[in-house]
């Protein structure tokens, strides 16, 4: 880091000369019990980006009925996979942040940050500009780009910057849904998870995250980025992938096939073996530990199938790790 020289009396200290990046995910509560969660999701669904509901009929619905009732469940499912080192999503994405560190030594200062709840945008964009970064690549961590996960990170740290006088330069991560980089290492990762298993699976399920049906129609690209990663991931792997879109939220009408729903209809079909991975996520998450490879079994198993494995995220594997690299450095470029 370098510090201005020849500052006027009076003027502070300034760092300065550093580049800073910033890995983004969605967040997650502070801990697996009642008051976290309903902190965290308090949070969370009083995003605009998310729940596109205006305040006042909003607020009531979210205040008096879901967050007295929803808090107490998602906790009892966030204590299933809660680990010695917290929640799943900031344990992987604190590592990959960590990885990329060690990796990119003095060049690049790297850190990590949640979109709701700890460690918040705004206290690690600080930390950077701090540190002395004064270009900073934000990466919000989602492929497949859409307004309740992507913008929404861009939102917060547009509105971190603007409490400050003297701005960072910034660029954020476009989506990568369609990066061969990205295809290549689900390809990869997939792959291994198939040939370690000790069955052929009858069907592979791609479970992306959910997203009111509505925001399609009023063009939001996920649903068609979703789509791409998997046309191109099924045309690398050169076999049949069975798309899906889990966690669907309140009563309005969802992205389709639902994961739940697609898993009874392939065992009453008589596909009684399947593998199942999470491509939109890059970390494993409640959605992808609980939601898939918990309650999906059970699921599929009750409809009458006999054999279920969950492949696990990019995370902070190798794989995922090198991926994150090829992604950054590009976008990196110019500046290291
Ligand atoms: C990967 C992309 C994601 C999209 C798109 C997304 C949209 C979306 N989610 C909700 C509501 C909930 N999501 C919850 C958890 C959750 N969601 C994502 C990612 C996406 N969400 C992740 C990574 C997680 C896991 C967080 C963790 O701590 O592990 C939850 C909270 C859990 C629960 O109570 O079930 C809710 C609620 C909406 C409404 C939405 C689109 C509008
Ligand atoms: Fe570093
Ligand atoms: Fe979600």
């Amino acid at each position: 880091m370098q510090t201005l020289e020849h500052l006027p009396d009076g003027h502070p200290p300034v760092a300065t000369g550093k580049v800073g990046l910033l890995l983004v995910n969605l967040g997650t509560p502070d801990g697996p019990d009642k008051q976290s969660v309903k902190r965290y999701l308090k949070e969370f669904l009083s995003d605009k980006r998310v729940v596109e509901i205006p305040d006042i009929f909003w607020q009531p619905i979210l205040r008096g009925v879901i967050l007295n009732t929803r808090p107490a469940k998602s906790a009892e499912a966030y204590s299933l996979v809660w680990t010695e080192d917290g929640s799943p999503l900031a344990l992987y994405t604190r590592r990959q942040a960590e990885a990329l560190d060690e990796k990119y030594g003095d060049t690049v200062h790297v850190d990590w940050a949640m979109r709701y709840g700890n460690p918040s945008i705004a206290s690690r964009l600080q930390a950077l500009k701090d540190a002395g970064c004064d270009r900073i690549l934000v990466a919000p961590l989602y492929p497949q780009y859409s307004g309740a996960t992507t913008a929404s990170v861009h939102d917060a740290v547009f509105d971190a910057v603007k409490a400050m006088r003297w701005h960072p330069a910034i660029r954020t991560l476009p989506p990568y849904h369609d990066d061969p980089a990205y295809i290549a290492a689900l390809k990869s990762s997939v792959e291994a998870g198939l040939a370690a298993l000790d069955f052929e699976p009858d069907a592979v399920i791609a479970s992306f995250h959910g997203m009111p049906k509505r925001t399609l129609e009023l063009g939001d690209p996920y649903h068609c980025h979703c789509q791409k990663t998997a046309r191109l991931l099924s045309e690398a792997m050169g076999r049949e992938l069975t798309i899906a879109f889990q966690s669907r939220f309140g009563p309005a009408k969802w992205l389709e096939p639902a994961t739940d729903m697609t898993l009874e209809e392939l065992a009453k079909d008589g596909k009684k073996k399947v593998a199942i991975f999470a491509p939109g996520f890059s970390s494993d998450c409640l959605e992808t530990c609980e939601e898939l490879a918990i309650r999906g079994k059970e699921d599929f198993e009750e409809a009458g199938g006999e054999r279920f494995a969950y492949i696990p995220c990019l995370n902070d594997s190798d794989i995922g790790i090198d991926l994150l690299d090829t992604l950054m450095r590009r976008e990196l470029a110019g500046w290291v």
